[in-house]
């Protein structure tokens, strides 16, 4: 039977709005991701996708319910010790790396993501030929600017070592926040084909949230409709090739 990554139980997050009413911005959801499952998140603005990332990576608490990374109860754990499970992904192109480090510092720390050793300039040079081989598959010309600080690449070329730098260390879990939404179209297509590539080379476990309807029917095995903070609508594989565009576009009606 194929292991259960993550399971969100009655997963809540309840905030005070006007007038001290409250309001369930993530409400009960229930959603098993098992491993190599690649779940696509639609929802319009406010649906509670970023909540639902947010809930997920810790950097939200639920007020009621269960998250469970690889079958142990995370809901209670910080931010910090969930990310040696996840890798994430936002849709800011200055989030992910550290602008004024090289593209090789920034994959070094990567490397050493939830390791204990410490960054030494010695490993620098021991990684550089792996770093080129890694950046040359990319296809942007990144592995001819190893040396260059982060602050001064393209924002699709940040976007692409963001991803090289959320899955260099395979984690169980990779969390995609939009991450082709600030890109143009052309270079939002090419990370999006990398991305996947990524996905089924390391056989990852994903969820990527993305407003491209296109992707959302092209990419992944399942895809969820989020609306008002809950499941609204969910599709397997199946079901999912016989989706179209016009068809996505009316459920955001609904
Ligand atoms: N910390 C917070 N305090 C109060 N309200 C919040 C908070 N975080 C989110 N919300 C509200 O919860 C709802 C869900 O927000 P969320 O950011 O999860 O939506 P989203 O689906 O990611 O939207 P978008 O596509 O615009 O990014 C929104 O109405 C938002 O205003």
């Amino acid at each position: 039977m194929t292991e259960t990554v993550l399971e969100l139980v009655n997963a809540t997050k309840t905030i005070k709005g006007e007038f001290e009413a409250t309001r369930n911005i993530l409400d009960h959801v229930n959603l098993k991701v098992k491993k190599g499952d690649f779940v696509v998140v639609l929802g319009g603005n406010g649906a509670g996708k970023s909540t639902l990332f947010n809930s997920i990576s810790g950097s939200l608490m639920l007020t009621e319910g269960h998250v469970k990374l690889n079958n142990q109860e995370v809901s209670q754990q910080k931010e910090e010790e969930r990310a040696k499970y996840i890798g994430r992904v936002f849709q800011d192109p200055k989030m992910g790396t550290a602008p004024r480090m090289t593209v090789s510092e920034n994959l070094l720390l990567a490397t050493l993501r939830g390791k204990k050793r410490l960054f030494k300039n010695r490993q620098l040079a021991q990684h550089k030929e792996k770093f080129y081989q890694l950046t040359s598959q990319i296809g942007n010309g990144l592995e001819k600017h190893l040396d260059v600080p982060t602050g001064q690449l393209s924002g699709g070329q940040r976007q692409a070592l963001s991803l090289i730098m959320a899955t260099i260390t395979i984690p169980d879990l990779l969390l995609l926040d939009e991450h082709t939404a600030a890109l143009d179209p052309k270079t939002a297509r090419s990370l999006m084909a990398l991305t996947d590539e990524r996905i089924r080379e390391k056989n990852l476990t994903c969820l990527m949230i993305t407003h491209r309807l296109e992707d959302a029917i092209t990419y992944g095995n399942r895809l969820i409709l989020l609306k008002d903070g809950k499941i609204h609508r969910e599709f397997s594989q199946k079901e999912k090739e016989q989706l179209t565009v016009g068809f996505l576009a009316e459920m955001f009606e609904e």
